[in-house]
């Protein structure tokens, strides 16, 4: 998987790898607590360009929760500790423009290709100065480097909907290739590799290998239970248990450290499988070492607590394994779940306690005192932080050197809280510790240097394209997303046009009597109510894409002004503007209203802003609820009281004056009120009585059924009113509600 770098010739390409700083990223004394709970602490540890860095741990240990705070996403909880880079502490800003972030689950939008969807990353994010060209050739090199070339024409797709696209690691990968294009120092992955068949993780890792080694990046992921080829692939490793550190080091020395310490993995047992299980059963389990150590004291030799291992567990289990399998129903024995219970408890004690072989040493570590413990944490730069970390009693004087040395499990002791103190108080902790003061001071005394200036840590600042190219190219995503599904826009042309010629024929032929007048009535109701409730459609417009676009905004991608305008021109536009006015060139003529160009106008003016208003409600409400079916119930119910409040349906006796004002809320009031008063104000209507054709001014009707005849304007103003209210208020609830917050 291995390709050449760029085409040399492109000196913008070069330019972009050339300007990235290898980073490297230390940190220490990490905690986090969430509702007064301590889901993480006391993690130190480094990650150098050119390594990758796996941190493992069972479900729960805060994999995910510590990765999200090394990438310094917006956390729900309160973090504490020291991070550098390259030795320095430098701002979130900074740091967010080095590194790149590829979430668990996959956020792309199903209808475009793979190409299209990398292309849209790079173009957005590639640097203003940077050519087209430049950016497309760049875009083609991680597809290549990644090993997707051959498929960027093909649609991501979804389960459902548009259909099976591309495959889980594939679609892995092209999420990967996102956060590439942009060239970041520091790659992080969450679980890159679950959900994917063994061949497929293992191309993942392969290629995130082949871009530290090669392009020397930093790469840090969480992974769950790695096979053992990609455990091999390991630089570092970092594991956790319950939010503690049970290690954090180089992975090579992984396998000797926890034989050092007494828990020895099995030979051709896979360290990462035995590692997760050891936290899972430390965490849980006392220490019961002096109760059974291991059998006939010597070392267990295979296994784990999975069948795998029962199959392959030495002597003594093998025995029990036939006696289990062999004479379960003779009367006399214990039942066999009791056995088996039995069994596995056994083996788990063989394999994940402490072995016996060990003589106690003193108590270990030198505890710090509350003043420096609490100093530590509120470290708030980096000279305080130095001068603690230099300070005797932090570092303390005798490093695990002798194997056979273990600290003594206290009374009440888990085998967790052994497996802690061991790993802080052994040679591995001190040099990891020790590496990091070192880069501390070495960047202190670069910047002290004259020339500390040429070459820092953090990257030139890059200068973003402009907010109109970013509406450009976010306007035409959202365009391909409509057009590549036809289902949306056909249904919303074919009900208009459908509704159109249906309502042309009901209505055809408007007579100018009483009887006609009703008509209107019940047609502009009809058209009003008709486009009132299919915008509840709009509610969706966010609640597809909310996620997507969180994700997207947390990475920088765009301004999300730029999102909101090119969402609401491409999707309120097609869908919410041209429908009603193809339906009203249709039912204009058919049902013979005023033959006008201004009623005409007038009347298609009404319709447009009573849908926009409408959209734009919408648009709110699917905005703040996330849930789609609180966000329907809702819309329904604007949707209902705005009609109500139309003035066709009140009882104006009934309702106390003081809640008239209620109907300045209604856009089916001011649509409706427009519509008739534009249509029948200036219409001589005959009222068929007694024989006789009476002519009754249609202004004088207009009044008696409580409409304005001199409100159009005021209703068309407030229709604007309204829709730019709820443009306004929908922009403002996206900007403030819609943030990462993990
Ligand atoms: N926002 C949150 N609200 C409540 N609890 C949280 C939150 N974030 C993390 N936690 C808790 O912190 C602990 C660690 O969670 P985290 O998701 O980091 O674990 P993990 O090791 O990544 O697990 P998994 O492998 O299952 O994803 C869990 O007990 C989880 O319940």
């Amino acid at each position: 998987m291995r390709l050449s770098l760029s085409d040399d010739s492109d000196d913008d390409t070069a330019r972009l790898l050339a300007e990235h700083r290898p980073a490297s990223l230390y940190w220490d004394s990490v905690s986090y607590h969430l509702n007064g709970r301590e889901i993480l602490s006391g993690i130190q540890g480094a990650s150098t360009p050119g390594q990758i860095t796996a941190i493992m741990g069972a479900s729960g240990a805060g994999k995910t929760t510590f990765l999200d705070i090394l990438a310094r996403k917006n956390k729900r909880g309160a973090v504490q500790g020291n991070f550098f880079v390259n030795g320095e502490k430098i701002s979130d800003n900074d740091y967010k423009s080095m590194i790149g972030f590829v979430d668990q689950e996959d956020t792309m939008l199903p209808t475009l290709t793979v190409h299209e969807t990398i292309q849209t990353s790079a173009l957005l994010r590639l640097p203003r100065d940077m050519s087209r060209a430049a950016k497309e050739q760049r875009v083609l090199e991680v597809e290549k480097q990644l090993g997707i070339y051959h498929i960027k024409d093909q649609l991501i797709g979804s389960e459902e909907g548009s259909g099976r696209g591309i495959s889980g690691g594939e679609k892995r990968r092209v999420g990967i290739a996102c956060e590439l294009v942009t060239s970041p120092s520091i790659l992080f992955l969450d679980e890159p590799t679950s959900g994917l068949d063994a061949y497929n993780a293992f191309n993942v890792v392969e290629c995130l290998v082949t871009l530290a080694k090669t392009y020397n990046r930093t790469v840090i992921f969480t992974i769950h239970q790695p096979r053992s080829n990609i455990v091999a692939l390991f630089d570092r490793l970092i594991l956790l248990a319950s939010g503690r550190t049970v290690y954090s080091g180089p992975f090579s020395t992984c396998q000797r450290y926890f034989d050092q310490i007494g828990y020895t993995c099995p030979p051709g047992f896979n360290i990462a499988d035995y590692l997760v299980d050891l936290t899972m059963h430390a965490g849980s389990s006392r220490s019961y070492t002096d109760e059974v150590g291991s059998v006939d004291g010597r070392p267990p030799k295979t296994a784990s607590s999975s069948l795998r291992a029962i199959k392959s567990v030495a002597s003594v289990s093998n025995v029990s394994i036939e006696e289990n399998s062999s004479g379960t129903t003779e009367a006399g024995r214990r039942p066999k779940h009791n056995r088996r219970i039995s069994l596995k408890q056994q083996q788990d004690r063989q394999l994940y306690s402490r072995r016996k072989d060990h003589k106690d040493p003193e108590p270990p570590a030198t505890p710090k005192t509350d003043e420096e413990d609490a100093t530590l944490d509120v470290a708030e730069n980096t000279q305080q932080w130095l001068r603690l970390s230099r300070q005797p009693g932090n570092v303390p004087p005798q490093i695990l050197d002798d194997p056979d040395q273990l600290p003594p499990p206290a009374p009440g002791q888990s085998d967790l809280d052994i497996l802690v103190a061991s790993y802080a108080d052994s040679d591995v902790f001190h040099s990891v510790h020790d590496e990091i003061v070192t880069a501390v001071q070495n960047a202190e005394a670069a910047n002290g240097s004259p020339n500390s200036h040429l070459e820092g840590s953090v990257p030139p600042k890059i200068a973003r394209i402009s907010l109109a190219r970013q509406f450009l190219i976010l306007s035409q995503r959202t365009w391909r997303n409509l057009y590549r599904n036809p289902m949306l826009m056909l249904t919303h042309y074919a009900i208009s046009i459908l509704l159109a010629v249906l309502s042309g024929f009901l209505f055809y032929g408007l007579t100018d009597d009483i009887k006609g007048f009703q008509n209107r009535l019940g047609l502009f109701f009809f058209i009003l109510a008709l486009f009132g409730f299919s915008t509840l459609t709009s509610l969706t417009v966010f609640s597809t894409e909310r996620l997507l676009f969180v994700r997207e905004r947390a990475n920088g991608y765009y301004h999300p002004v730029t999102y909101f305008a090119s969402k609401v021109v491409f999707d309120i536009v097609p869908l919410r503007l041209l429908p009603p006015i193809i339906m009203g060139i249709i039912v204009y003529p058919m049902t013979g209203l005023i033959p006008a160009w201004p009623e005409f106008f007038k009347f298609m003016l009404v319709l447009v802003l009573f849908n926009l208003a409408a959209a734009n409600i919408c648009l709110f409400i699917g905005i703040v609820f996330r849930d789609g079916g609180v966000a329907n119930l809702i819309g329904s119910l604007v949707m209902l009281f705005s009609l109500l409040f139309a003035g066709l349906l009140l009882n104006h006796d009934a309702i106390p004056s003081s809640a008239l004002w209620l109907q300045s809320l209604s856009i089916f009031h001011y649509g409706f009120e427009a519509l008739i008063v534009n249509e029948v104000t200036f219409l001589t209507l005959i009222d068929h009585k007694y024989g006789l054709d009476i002519e009754v001014p249609g202004a004088s009707i207009l009044s008696a059924f409580g409409f304005n005849t001199l409100a159009y304007w005021h209703d068309v103003i407030g229709l604007a009113v309204i829709s730019g209210a709820f443009i306004i208020i929908a922009y403002a609830a996206m900007h403030f509600l819609l943030v990462e917050k993990r």
